[in-house]
């Protein structure tokens, strides 16, 4: 255990907004950047920031895991804007806040290329703080809960400093995001930038790539084909699942409070991977197997959010219960799969 991010306050102020913010050109009141916003979460993002009128919103994504797809109701609206960019590479726009999730999620897609993922958490992390220093943008880092490793704390607070492999073939994903964690707060104390951390816990909902290789896009894709339920040994570790919608809530929350973060923001509901694939089977499929296969290096033990700092700082806490959110997951699936419910 040790200090949290309230000792590590910057000192300076943040640098002035960009003259043309405020320029007769700028129509919104509020220009919001979206690194990832073809992905999952980000998707879903773009639709609760598209709900407010006042809000002009850009998303920028080299369709690693992402699609047009999922944005395909906002292309062509004139507050929104797709551009195919890699975060590796430098952005240079005017933007009043930047929601930075463009990484690789599922560990089969980040452990894919590690040398690309690490590239993208590092060099990708420092463009888009360049580019929030630049115009003077609040800027979100959307970290995660692989930050604490295999957890020897359970639940995990913020002020847990982990137990992370530095070698081991999930490092470039859960190092990576740590360095940009630091890279965050160099920045802040450095340059006086605003920004926000949320360490996002496992996440799912509609829009999941179907063999994004996730558990429980795995688990609901398996039971509408029939097949058996792969559940990795020993089956008795543990994640806590959080249905993307109320994550969208804690996130924008985060953005648009004060506090720095990092923020735990995850559904505290803990299940062991035979339980969630029990449910699945008996919400979805009744009539399939559960099969016991080898688990991959590193998979941590147990993960469950202490949400403490969440519901006092930002007033947020989940609503969504893993029964009611994986038949909505479902709906989506089942759509996608041209599998009619009987
Ligand atoms: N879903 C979860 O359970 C979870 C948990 C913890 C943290 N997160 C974080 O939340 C963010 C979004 O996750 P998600 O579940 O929506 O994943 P996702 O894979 O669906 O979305 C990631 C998006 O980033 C894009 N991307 C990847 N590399 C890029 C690059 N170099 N340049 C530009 N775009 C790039 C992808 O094409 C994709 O659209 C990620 O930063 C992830 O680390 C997610
Ligand atoms: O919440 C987080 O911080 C992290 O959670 C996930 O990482 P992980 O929990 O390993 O995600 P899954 O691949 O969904 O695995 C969850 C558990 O399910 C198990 N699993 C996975 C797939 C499967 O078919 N069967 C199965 O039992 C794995 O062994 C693991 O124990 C995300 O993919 C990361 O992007 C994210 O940062």
């Amino acid at each position: 255990m040790a200090a949290t991010s309230e000792k590590q306050n910057s000192t300076k102020p943040p640098p002035s907004p960009s003259p043309l913010r405020n320029s007769k050109f700028c129509q919104s009141n509020m220009r919001i950047l979206i690194s990832g916003g073809a992905g999952f979460i980000g998707s879903h993002l773009v639709d609760k920031l598209m709900e407010n009128e006042k809000n002009e919103v850009i998303v920028a994504d080299n369709y690693f895991t992402g699609s047009k797809e999922n944005l395909k109701k906002w292309i062509g609206h004139s507050r929104f804007e797709l551009i195919r960019h890699d975060v590796t590479e430098p952005l240079l726009i005017e933007v009043d806040r930047i929601y930075h999730l463009a990484c690789p999620a599922s560990p089969i897609f980040y452990k894919y290329n590690p040398v690309k993922t690490i590239k993208t958490n590092v060099i990708g992390t420092l463009n888009m703080l360049g580019l929030a220093k630049r115009v003077g943008a609040r800027i979100l880092l959307t970290s995660t809960s692989e930050v604490y490793g295999d957890p020897l704390i359970h639940p995990q607070p913020e002020s847990y400093w982990g137990n992370v492999n530095p070698i081991g073939v999930r490092s470039c994903y859960d190092e990576g995001k740590r360095v940009a964690e630091t890279l965050m707060f160099d920045y802040h104390r450095q340059h006086g930038i605003e920004i926000r951390i949320a360490r996002i816990f496992n996440t799912y909902g509609p829009r999941m790539n179907i063999d994004d290789g996730r558990v429980v896009s795995n688990f609901i894709a398996q039971a509408l084909r029939g097949e058996a339920l792969t559940v990795q040994k020993p089956g008795t570790q543990t994640r806590s699942f959080c249905y993307v919608s109320d994550m969208v809530d804690g996130l924008i929350r985060l953005m648009e409070g004060d506090d720095t973060g990092p923020i735990n923001i995850g559904n505290p509901g803990e299940f062991t991977m035979v339980e969630l694939a029990e449910t699945v089977k008996e919400l979805i499929n009744p009539s399939i197997e559960i099969k016991m296969v080898e688990n991959t290096p590193d998979d941590p033990r147990q993960r469950k959010p202490d949400i403490s700092k969440a519901k006092e700082v930002l007033g947020w806490e989940p609503k969504v219960k893993l029964r009611e959110g994986l038949p909505l997951m479902e709906e989506d699936f089942r759509l996608r799969l041209n599998v009619p419910k009987n």
